[in-house]
């Protein structure tokens, strides 16, 4: 499953982590920056700890480069090496070897000695979205615009487009932006895994369920939930999401508590989800992707990423970008850069970002870039003069916007076309809400 977590305070190449021993046992592994290891008395943690004094979620630790980070998240404290965390602002890193004291519990905590490698996508900077195109920067106004609002917001795109990216931009930009990102990718969950996966299980809960997993919903707690592929979840599960997002308690599977959280919810789907709902409350409609309840309660606030073919002058600059994080010495012709930004890019972003990654491994340091060999490749064609019907339809929206200076009556009058068929047609190309 692709799951990331941004963290400001996440941004190197290498983490540290290590164990927690209790009674001579190691009862916990931190090693993974997506999941927080979670010290509570609460079923759902991973040490759990049966004392009246202990939180639900006592607190929460994550490797990352300046060491394990000890989050408290209880209402009595948290005690390292005898001294109250709240004395460091209730946050700790961790190395070497020290003991932590949750209530009347005592657990060791050793260091890894070595250190885990973990990607640098997983930690972007904090504005981790390139571009400078009218789209792009359109795209900018609205994240401003959206971020502070705790409105659920439905992020559209084709593949590759920068859908999760955007996600985390919001995150960044928002009140949140200290707390957890979390992203979940609905898309590679089994069917059948898809509710103790989304809202979590208790050990025994189904037969090969050994171990409690905790819900995303409460991994990101005072953070941001991206749902991401949301249109692949299975339509049971959806009215499940629903009945969550709505009541905001999540209920692990084979447990009887309701656990509430506070999360701002974002989705993305690459999927055409409008003309896939059901409108007509037709629920039962097997050709829908999402139910029309669901939709509605996750797309309060929409946000379309442009594709690349649609501004092609960053091109250069996300060239550029990608050369610089590779580090190399090579050189980049305005041939080369007129090649990109003749064709048409079906992958978006991530193909660009292969080509960019792959023609510079390519090329011996100080020599000219060739990207020839690897356009060709490509599944997608050279862009052609002549504009495909998408393009024009496009094109002539805008040109009539502008020039009816966005008044619909005028517009639908010009065009002919009737004002629902306009708005449908505007909203297809994100040129109205
Ligand atoms: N504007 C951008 N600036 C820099 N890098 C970008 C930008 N947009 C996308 N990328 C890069 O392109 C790749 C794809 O981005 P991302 O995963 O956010 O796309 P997506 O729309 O969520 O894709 P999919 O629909 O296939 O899941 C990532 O490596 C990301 O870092």
């Amino acid at each position: 499953m692709n799951s990331t977590v941004a963290d400001p305070d996440s941004d190197y190449d290498e983490v540290l982590g290590g164990v927690l021993v209790a009674n001579s046992r190691v009862v916990a592994e931190i090693n993974d920056v997506a999941t927080p290891v979670l010290i509570g008395r609460d079923p759902v943690c991973h040490v759990v700890l049966d004392d009246r004094r202990v939180s639900g979620v006592h607190l929460e630790l994550t490797p990352t480069g300046r060491g394990v980070r000890v989050r408290d998240r209880s209402r009595n404290g948290v005690a390292y090496n005898g001294t109250d965390i709240s004395e460091f602002r209730g946050e700790k890193y961790l190395r070497g070897r020290c003991t932590i004291r949750c209530g009347a519990a005592k657990v060791e905590f050793y260091a890894a000695e070595t250190t885990t490698r973990v990607i640098r996508e997983s930690s972007e900077p904090t504005y981790p979205l390139v571009g400078e195109a009218k789209g792009m920067r359109d795209v900018f106004a609205r994240i401003r615009k959206i971020a502070p609002l705790e409105l659920t917001t439905l992020i559209t795109g084709e593949t590759g487009t920068g859908k999760e990216l955007a996600a985390r931009a919001i995150h960044l930009a928002s009140p949140r932006a200290k707390r957890t990102f979390y992203a979940l990718n609905c898309g590679a969950i089994p069917e059948a895994l898809a509710e103790s996966i989304l809202f979590g299980h208790k050990r025994g809960a189904f037969t090969g369920a050994v171990d409690n997993t905790i819900s995303p919903f409460l991994v990101a707690d005072g953070g941001t939930l991206l749902l991401d592929e949301i249109g692949e979840l299975p339509r049971p599960v959806q009215v499940k999401l629903l009945r969550v997002l709505e009541e905001r308690v999540v209920q692990a599977v084979g447990s009887n508590e309701a656990r509430p959280f506070d999360v701002r919810v974002l989705a993305a789907t690459r999927r055409d989800l409008d003309l896939r709902v059901g409108f007509d409350g037709d629920d039962d409609d097997r050709e829908q992707i999402l139910r029309s309840d669901l939709f509605f309660r996750i797309a309060q606030v929409r946000l379309e990423m442009p594709p690349l073919r649609h501004r092609t002058s960053d091109i250069r600059i996300l060239v550029d970008h990608f050369a610089t994080e590779l580090g190399r010495n090579v050189r980049i012709t305005e041939d080369g850069l007129q090649l990109l930004e003749r064709y048409d890019w079906p992958g978006n972003i991530r193909e660009l970002k292969n080509v960019v990654t792959v023609a510079i491994a390519f090329t011996t340091d100080g020599d000219v870039v060739d990207f020839t060999p690897h356009i060709r490749e490509m599944p997608g064609k050279p862009r052609r003069a002549m504009k495909t019907f998408v393009e024009m339809e496009r094109q002539y929206l805008e040109d009539l916007e502008r020039n009816c200076a966005g008044n619909q009556s005028e517009m639908s009058r010009i065009s002919a076309l009737a004002r629902g068929t306009l708005r449908d047609r505007l909203r297809k190309y994100g040129l109205a809400e």
